[in-house]
């Protein structure tokens, strides 16, 4: 492992994976391998999530082809320096925020979307010029093993690897020193990556979960709302980080939901739901008996069949559902849906601030300010308003958790950030030095006002105004300097003393 990051990082010193025309070739070739192995990758997809192929495609390549273009067509401009705002001392240098990459980075994926979740941060760090490691979650190892098999017949060897394996080899590589870690997954090993990243001073983007709440208002269209949240929570089989978790809303509304949600999933699945191509599984045994588990006790108003051999489980609702249950206690990740009373708005706002800041929230309601006041009086990583998941689709946005949902944020300009460091620069010449008397030693009270001056005046003559203020300044000091005694250069001086002292007194 120690070898593997050295010799990426060797490749990083070398500089080749810098140069735009490099970054922009990289996503090219990622690119082609998408299209050109779209088969191979859909299989495997397919078969870690038991998911249709066609399904496979619009839940994760469509993404991963959107960002590649994204970046194709806006990394000339997000990779270029950026001119900075100066004030009156630096008026004559040069400033601006050059954008570079950090190094060798480590990005590790979860299983739920094993194509997105690792190619996706991948994406970010090609383009920002980094070297990367990804490390693909075990649980999904067909994806897991595609990707070792294709990337390094399209990829720079020396900059990009894929390291396969479980938390063996994930705690041996947690051990090595990276510039930058983007783990997406629970919060309990998100701990560990950031007590292991602490070691190293290495900075963290953590993309964990949490449970999404999703209040319903009186004042919606619930055949709408109903259609929408069905479609978030069962897709995947409800296991997406950002599937509405629960519901909640005024008890007279729960049985109306009920049954508009049910009239959906037959809309969707068909009358025999085990035999839809839409309809995934439970990843494994042990997230099965975990789901199973999340059942006991519980009102069953709909759903709730199961077939362990093939990890089957319904689409359920709960209703009337205790917020101190146990399925209230745990991000569910799976096709389960409790519905919690509240009285009101008021109450839904503090049930949602009583518990950890989850990664997404949804608000259904006709009423726009009802919305905006939830998203006011609330924190969560993102939010959709009448809808659910859809946020996630719009790479303008950042993508990520805030609170016990993570930190950081990555998908568009955003990943390029998460992967650059924005390094501030500043070019000066070797003329001035009366101007930097001001900060030389011996301090004095003069000198502190002039710096003061200098440094925290505000102009809002824009540049010119400026401009013409540094160059009366620039005549005065030269007049002063080379004709002490002549009295247009003394005037000069003294009106600027003037003006300084005026606004000294001022502030
Ligand atoms: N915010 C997001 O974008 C996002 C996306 C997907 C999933 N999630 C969250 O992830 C969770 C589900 O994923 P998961 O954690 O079951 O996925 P997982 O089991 O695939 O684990 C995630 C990664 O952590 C590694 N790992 C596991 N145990 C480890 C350990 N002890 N030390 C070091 N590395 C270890 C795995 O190898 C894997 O690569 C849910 O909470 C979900 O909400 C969040
Ligand atoms: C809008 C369509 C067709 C797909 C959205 C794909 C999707 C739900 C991606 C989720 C990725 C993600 C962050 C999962 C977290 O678990």
């Amino acid at each position: 492992m120690e070898r593997q990051v050295l010799r990426l990082r060797q490749a990083f010193r070398s500089g080749r994976s810098r140069p735009l025309r490099f970054r922009l070739q990289q996503l090219e070739a990622l690119r082609r391998m998408v299209q050109e192995r779209e088969k191979e990758i859909l299989a495997a997809i397919a078969a870690d999530l038991s998911k249709s192929e066609l399904n496979a495609y619009s839940h994760e390549v469509i993404t991963i082809l959107g960002e590649i273009d994204f970046m194709l067509g806006n990394l000339p401009e997000l990779a270029s320096a950026r001119p900075a705002k100066k004030n009156l001392l630096t008026m004559m240098d040069e400033a601006y925020v050059q954008p570079e990459p950090l190094g060798v980075v480590l990005i590790i994926g979860a299983w739920n979307y094993p194509f997105v979740l690792t190619m996706q941060p991948l994406v970010g760090a090609i383009a920002a010029g980094n070297a990367a490691i990804v490390k693909p979650s075990e649980l999904s190892e067909n994806t897991a093993k595609i990707l070792a098999e294709l990337l390094p017949q399209y990829l720079d060897q020396d900059l990009y690897a894929i390291v396969n394996g479980g938390i063996p080899e994930t705690t041996e590589l947690l051990k090595q020193r990276f510039d930058h870690i983007l783990y997406t997954g629970n919060t309990a090993v998100g701990k560990i990556v950031m007590e292991a990243a602490a070691k190293h001073l290495t900075p963290v983007t953590l993309e964990l979960g949490g449970k999404s709440p999703c209040y319903i208002d009186r004042d919606c269209d619930l055949d709408v709302a109903c259609r929408r949240i069905a479609w978030g929570k069962y897709m995947n089989c409800g296991q997406t980080c950002i599937a509405p978790d629960y519901i909640l809303c005024e008890a007279s509304l729960q049985n109306q939901i009920v049954q508009k949600i049910k009239e959906t999933v037959k809309d969707f699945y068909g009358e025999n739901i085990k035999a839809s191509p839409d309809y995934e599984r439970i990843i494994n045994l042990r997230h099965f008996k975990r789901l199973q588990s999340l059942l006991k006790g519980q009102k069953i108003a709909f759903g709730g069949e199961m077939d362990e051999a093939t990890r089957y489980l319904a689409p359920t609702i709960l209703t009337d559902v205790d917020p101190n249950s146990k399925v209230m206690q745990e991000e569910i990740f799976g096709p389960i849906l409790p519905i919690v009373s509240v009285k009101n708005v008021d109450e839904a706002i503090n049930f949602i601030n009583d518990r950890e800041k989850p990664l997404a929230l949804y608000v259904f309601s006709r009423n726009n300010k009802l919305i905006k006041r939830v998203i006011d009086e609330t924190s969560s990583g993102g939010v959709t308003g009448n809808d659910v998941i859809m946020h996630f689709t719009v790479n303008s946005l950042p993508f990520g958790g805030v609170g016990a949902s993570g930190m950081g944020a990555y998908h568009g300009k955003y990943s390029f950030d998460t992967f650059s460091h924005q390094r501030p620069c500043l070019l000066k010449g070797l003329k001035g030095e009366s101007v930097n008397k001001l900060r030389y030693p011996p301090n004095s009270e003069s000198k502190v006002s002039w710096a003061k001056f200098f440094l925290l005046k505000q102009f809002n003559k824009g540049r010119l105004g400026m401009l013409l203020f540094v160059c009366l300044v620039a005549v005065a000091a030269v007049i002063v300097k080379k004709y002490q005694a002549l009295p247009r250069g003394k005037a000069l001086l003294a009106s600027l003393i003037v003006h300084r002292r005026r606004w000294s007194s001022k502030h």
